[in-house]
């Protein structure tokens, strides 16, 4: 768990229209194999973060610094070698669960085209994956395959978008607030899933959440991020107990209730 996957240092967004700095100086490190939480809140630039790492930041933005993703200075790589990285080498699962889908295209057509465009796969192949995929998902995987994104409720399209993703079977994925369109159990389940693909392929997992619950639950390390910069890092029981930074702080004193606290327990009996 010690090789380094993915390594963000002094990273700089800047709108080159209003010359603002949305993401002032940013230092993030994956290694293969970890589950790695940024957690902040609405607007402290996670999902840029994410995008720079993706390289798909609109225009009106500049990012400055270095990515390396397996030693390889990302802002080298070539259109074709940034294409085929995407998707393959490196898999993102949008906040914005529904544009993962074209609405007029049945959904299980746009997950074995994506894997055909990824790898060397027959079609059959490529179809029994897609299948796979969505019922490891917990999905009626038929029926979801054969049918188009506004036919399926909105969890239902975030756990086929995330099937999508995890067909490729990515060294690095990033999911972007994956559990919010989902009920409790259903986003329990997918976490689990994720951290099952973690310990048998080995991948690395960069999840962005408002979620600090989760982020305790199933992460290995935890950066914070408050207004464009990282201000706190460490494994979760740091964070949750040994927090530096006011705002780390601020963060967990909102926390109603965390797993495993046995005071929790107590505090409701007295106050019932
Ligand atoms: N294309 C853009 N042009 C200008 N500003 C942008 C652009 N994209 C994002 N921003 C701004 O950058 C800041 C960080 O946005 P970002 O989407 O990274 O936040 P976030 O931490 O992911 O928030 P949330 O949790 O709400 O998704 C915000 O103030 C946002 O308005």
């Amino acid at each position: 768990m010690n090789e380094l996957l993915l390594s963000i240092q002094d990273l700089k967004i800047i709108n080159r229209s209003e010359e603002s700095h949305l993401l002032k100086k940013v230092h993030l490190e994956i290694k293969k194999g970890e589950i790695v939480g940024l957690i902040g809140e609405s607007g402290s630039g996670k999902s840029l973060t994410a995008k720079a790492i993706m390289r798909l930041l609109s225009q009106d933005l500049k990012a400055k610094g270095q990515i390396l993703f397996k030693n390889e200075d990302i802002s080298k790589w070539t259109s074709r070698t940034h294409r085929k990285k995407l998707g393959n080498e490196i898999g993102y699962i949008f906040q914005d669960y529904r544009s993962s889908f074209t609405p007029y295209i049945k959904i299980g057509k746009q997950i074995v085209e994506t894997i055909c465009a990824h790898q060397k796969i027959r079609k059959k192949e490529a179809q029994d994956l897609a299948i796979q995929s969505l019922h490891i998902m917990g999905l009626d995987s038929k029926r979801v395959y054969q049918s188009y994104s506004f036919q399926l409720s909105g969890g239902q399209v975030q756990r086929a978008a995330i099937a999508m993703a995890l067909a490729l079977k990515p060294a690095l994925l990033i999911c972007d607030e994956i559990t919010t369109a989902l009920d409790v159990l259903n986003g329990e389940k997918v976490l689990h899933y994720l951290d099952q693909l973690r310990n048998e392929t080995g991948c690395s997992v960069l999840m962005i959440t408002h979620d600090l619950t989760k982020a305790y639950k199933w992460t290995d390390r935890m950066y914070v991020m408050q207004q464009g910069e990282i201000v706190e890092e460490g494994l979760p029981e740091e964070i949750r107990c040994h927090h530096k930074h006011p705002y780390t702080k601020k963060l967990c004193s909102c926390l109603l209730a965390l797993p495993e606290d046995p005071s929790i327990k107590k505090e409701r009996l007295v106050t019932i």
